[in-house]
């Protein structure tokens, strides 16, 4: 044992590890486009944890609900970001990599960023977009009837022109333009961001690229994507400053980031004061501000990264999914009429029989919004994420060492038959009880699904019994850990039946009443007041005892600008399916043909160049 690193309980855990090639590990399943599939598959064979080898590696792709709580929760088993495997993004979004809200370790310049961007995101200041994304909506749906029904379209492409010109005008007021362009120049935005995601990719497979990005096949592309991407940005810091102090009642994302770059140089200052006035040596060097312009140069970027396409591909995912259901557009049909939205052939008045979309209308839509959930359980956009243990740490019932990357797979959690009944198949009517501000839940009981304390295993029990012995016979071996310290082995829970979480059941606040699930109300907002009532968010979530559905995430990491995506998903499919109806292109080979192109691709999307094509069928000429 001399020399080894102590394992705790990683020996225990079931998984392809025991199958793992020397030196690469599962490398080769990691660099599959449909690798998402393949965690679906691993947790479905292996159950809630499972260890997996990254090279020499060791990981845990976790889909246990109870685990999950835990791990993005609060508590003791909370588990931070993995830094170093986010690290591509930062070298994307500035030249020295800096991190970002998304990247970075929860520290005091994450919380900082994360505060007053949470602000920007809250839905009193979120609603004052409705009438930007309906406007940029309707200039697509003019675009779109101009094709004509004969041409297919790819209505992911179509989607990204509005969410990039969204995140464009309503973080930082600067207009792209997307829905006016007919031909998108080679260096437009539009053009250059899927060339650097494309990059990060490659990076993120491939660790040493970053190194000689001249040494590697398309090396020097992908540098110049990253460098085009970096000077965009820089536009736009540049145009923040120039506005320089925001108004008042400013606090869309531009001003808050120049609230904070602001501050941090005060602080600096007065430091440097503070040094002066003690007589301190060396107290004319001046102290640097916390956060930089490059540190807000990346929290640009990641603007951009996250919102634009994220909300993109869960427009046209849920495109997909009501096009190819058969009934499901008749149903969003029926809903908008009821609500007098839906365009009337011309017979029937045409256009003008329909109303305008308003902000309200948004949470009349049940079905259309069970239709997005039902869409987002089973394409998470973020199909995979990555944190890292910082500490000796139970996962389910097993301790695993420090520095132990943890895979919370969305895609794998949405879709594993362990917490879901029929998961391939698209069924709305899930959603039509949750209450519509809901987008963390534990729909275990709700499904008809044995809810159990611990990994969702067929080999749990076994295992937490060997755990227990293995344990005991390990522990001299391994160094005591806080775990160990305070003799809360994950594995003696386990085996005397505690299992991993006390299950507190709550009954959902605002729901139809049902104690049967837990309703593990929104994430989103960072803890702001964004308005529950209409499109979700909120914060200040309890403690989660078990969570198979959060598709933006969960806990302190949850997605900040998850008020912003539902409102844009929301209305772009809401004035699209008034208009026109839709039906996927033959060239698509229906659902089976889009399925063999998935790709995790920084987000979850389609491979190639041929995104999602249907026939739009516009209803006033039917
Ligand atoms: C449907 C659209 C969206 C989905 C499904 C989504 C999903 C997510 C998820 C799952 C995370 C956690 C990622 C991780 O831990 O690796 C996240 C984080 C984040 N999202 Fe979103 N997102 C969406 C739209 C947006 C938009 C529109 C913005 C802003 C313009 C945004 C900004 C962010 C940021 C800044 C983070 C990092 C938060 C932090 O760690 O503090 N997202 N999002």
């Amino acid at each position: 044992m001399y020399g080894r690193k102590p394992k705790y309980d990683l020996d225990l855990i079931p998984g392809p590890w025991t199958h793992a090639l020397p030196f690469i590990g599962n490398l080769l399943q990691f660099l599959r486009p449909d690798f998402h599939r393949v965690c679906l598959r691993w947790a479905d064979k292996y159950g809630g944890i499972v260890r997996i080898k990254f090279l020499w590696h060791d990981g845990l792709l976790v889909t246990d609900p109870p685990a999950l709580a835990a791990i993005c929760g609060r508590g003791e088993g909370a588990v931070d970001k993995a830094a170093n495997i986010y690290s591509p993004i930062n070298q994307m979004c500035t030249p020295h990599a800096y991190p970002n809200l998304l990247t970075s370790l929860a520290d005091d310049r994450w919380r900082a960023v994360r505060k007053a961007i949470a602000l920007s995101f809250a839905f009193g200041n979120i609603r004052k977009k409705f009438p930007l994304i309906r406007d940029r909506t309707g200039e697509l749906l003019e675009w779109l009837r101009g094709v004509g029904p004969l041409e297919s379209v790819d209505v992911d492409q179509a989607a990204l022109r509005v969410t990039l010109d969204v995140i464009g005008l309503s973080a930082f007021g600067h207009d792209y333009g997307c829905t006016r362009l007919q031909q998108v120049p080679y260096n437009h935005l539009l053009r250059v961001l899927p060339r650097a995601f494309t990059e990060v990719m490659r990076r993120i497979a491939n660790p040493f690229r970053s190194f000689a990005p001249g040494l590697v096949k398309n090396g020097k592309k992908g540098l110049t994507s990253f460098k085009d991407f970096q000077r965009h940005m820089q536009e736009l810091l540049g145009e923040i400053k120039a506005r320089g102090p925001p108004a008042r009642g400013d606090a869309d994302i531009g001003a808050q980031l120049y609230r904070v770059l602001e501050a941090a140089r005060v602080e600096a200052e007065e430091k440097q004061q503070q040094n002066g006035k003690s007589g301190r040596r060396w107290w004319w060097r001046k102290p640097k501000p916390a956060i930089t312009d490059e540190r807000i140069l990346s929290e640009i970027g990641i603007l951009f990264v996250e919102g634009f396409e994220t909300t993109g591909h869960t427009i046209s995912w849920t495109l997909f999914n009501i096009a190819t259901t058969p009934g499901t557009q008749e149903a969003v049909a029926e809903e908008l009429s009821s609500l007098g939205l839906l365009v009337r052939p011309k017979s029937e008045g045409g256009r003008s029989a329909a109303r305008q979309l308003e902000l309200d209308d948004l949470k009349r839509l049940r079905y259309l919004t069970a239709c997005v959930k039902e869409s987002m359980r089973m394409y998470p956009v973020v199909s995979i994420m990555g944190r890292t243990t910082d500490k000796p740490t139970r996962v389910g019932p097993y301790v695993v060492p420090s520095g132990t990357p943890v895979a919370t797979a969305l895609f794998a959690i949405h879709n594993t038959i362990h917490n879901w009944r029929d998961p391939m198949t698209f069924k709305p009517e899930r959603w039509l009880d949750v209450p519509l501000e809901s987008y963390v839940l534990d729909m275990r009981a709700k499904e008809g699904i044995p809810m159990s304390d611990g990994p969702a295993s067929p080999m749990a029990g076994e295992h937490a019994v060997a755990a227990k012995n293995q344990h005991q016979a390990s522990s001299a071996a391994a160094p005591a850990g806080p775990l160990e310290s305070n003799g809360n082995s994950a594995a003696a829970a386990a085996a005397n039946g505690t299992g991993t979480t006390t299950r507190m059941r709550t009954t959902p606040s605002g729901s139809s009443g049902s104690d049967e699930y837990d309703d593990v109300n929104g994430g989103g907002g960072g803890g702001v007041d964004a308005d529950g009532d209409l499109l979700g968010g909120g914060g200040g979530a309890g403690r989660r005892t078990g969570i198979s559905f959060m598709p933006f995430s969960e806990g302190p990491r949850s997605c900040v600008g998850q008020s912003l995506a539902k409102l844009e998903v929301m209305t772009v499919l809401a004035m699209l399916l008034a208009n026109f109806r839709i039906e996927l292109s033959d060239e698509m080979g229906g659902r089976e043909g889009v399925r063999q192109r998935e790709s995790t691709h920084l987000t979850l999307q389609t491979r190639g160049t041929r995104g999602i094509r249907m026939h739009l069928h516009p209803r006033d000429q039917e």
